[in-house]
């Protein structure tokens, strides 16, 4: 396998490195010295249209691809676009694994996502329970997109013998997230919602659904930190797990947003919102096997974001 450490001018391409996940990795590539990255914003080149990236590919010829890119949403966004979410994933990251392998990249890294597993997988979810069993129904065409992704990933690998690995993360949150109030995560729609109601001395909250369902949470540094990890030390054709090992339930979640934030009002529970997935904790112990393991506590994390949010996003 080649070094990925060794040569720190080597061209890596990081698709989608304005977003949480992207930005995360350019931050932890430039912190262990890469000088030559390779970036372009959405409005730059649109991954979705094939001879554009063609085009980029042959012209600026990366060695390395990590694949960042990709229409990234929370339970509602996902439930209410299915076809956006369907189709721009499978257009993405159709055009850049192929554009990477005809183009000589010597390895790609592919992102997806927990909620490719079974709707009710065996927990902590293992690798090999990838389609053992239907999907969660809010989220299965983007799921089914990241599983095709996977999929592509080791038909490369088989067919040409090419270094394209698939790591699968957990729920995310940190710097860069995506704070809209419908369409975001929970972690990042909570946290924007108690500080509105906090400036505003409002009386209550309202959270989404239950507060049963459990959730699994990894800060981005930790998942770009892995994602680095896996580029040097994994080549293999199966998928691997980046979790925290740590889940909480939405209820406890929304407590401990709630403590960081300061909001001292009401929690109101919405149960027409759906809850999704009733339980998503990812077995890591593969990459933990590796010699990867996290950093950074949920609290920390929280922390650490709410100081981002302030600087960053609020009017
Ligand atoms: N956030 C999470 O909790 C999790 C994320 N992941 C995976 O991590 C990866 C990154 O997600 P995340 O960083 O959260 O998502 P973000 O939405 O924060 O970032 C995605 C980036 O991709 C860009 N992008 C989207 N469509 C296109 C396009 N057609 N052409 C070019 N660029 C495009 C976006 O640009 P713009 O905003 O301008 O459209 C954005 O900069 C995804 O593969 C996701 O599935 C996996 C598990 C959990
Ligand atoms: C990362 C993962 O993200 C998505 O799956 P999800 O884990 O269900 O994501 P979520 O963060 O949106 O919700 C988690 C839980 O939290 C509850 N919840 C409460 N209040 C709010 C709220 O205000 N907003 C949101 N979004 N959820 C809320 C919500 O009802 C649910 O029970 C996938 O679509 C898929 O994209 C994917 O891979």
């Amino acid at each position: 396998m080649e070094s990925f450490m060794s040569d720190k001018s080597a061209k890596i391409f990081v698709a989608g490195h304005k977003g949480l996940v992207g930005s995360a990795i350019v931050r932890k590539l430039h912190q262990n010295g890469f000088t030559n990255l390779l970036l372009r914003s959405h409005s730059e080149l649109d991954l979705t249209r094939q001879s554009e990236v063609e085009s980029f590919f042959a012209k600026e010829k990366p060695q390395f691809v990590i694949l960042a890119a990709a229409k990234v949403g929370g339970i509602h966004a996902n439930n209410t676009y299915p076809a956006d979410f369907i189709s721009i994933n499978l257009q993405i990251q159709t055009n850049v694994i192929h554009s990477s392998y005809i183009n000589g990249v010597k390895k790609i890294l592919f992102l997806g996502s927990s909620c490719i597993y079974p709707k009710f997988a065996p927990q902590p979810i293992l690798e090999n329970a990838l389609l053992t069993g239907p999907l969660e129904p809010t989220n299965e065409w983007y799921a089914i997109a990241k599983i095709a992704g996977i999929k592509m990933c080791q038909a490369y690998r088989l067919q040409y013998n090419w270094d394209a690995i698939s790591g699968m993360p957990t729920n995310l949150y940190g710097p860069n997230d995506n704070f809209h109030p419908e369409n975001s995560h929970v972690l990042p729609a909570l946290m924007r919602r108690f500080h509105e109601a906090k400036v505003e001395n409002a009386k209550e909250v309202v959270v989404w659904g239950s507060g049963s369902p459990l959730r699994e949470f990894l800060h981005v540094d930790d998942l770009a930190d892995a994602v680095i990890f896996m580029m040097e030390k994994y080549s293999g054709l199966e998928h691997v797990n980046v979790g925290s090992g740590i889940e909480v339930t939405i209820k406890e979640l929304a407590e401990l947003v709630k403590e960081v934030v300061g909001f001292e009002g009401e929690l109101v529970w919405d149960s027409t919102k759906p809850d999704g997935t009733p339980r998503k904790l990812m077995d890591s112990s593969k990459l933990a096997a590796l010699g990867w393991v996290p950093k950074v506590s949920l609290r920390d994390g929280l922390v650490d974001t709410y100081k981002w949010y302030l600087e960053n996003v609020k009017q």
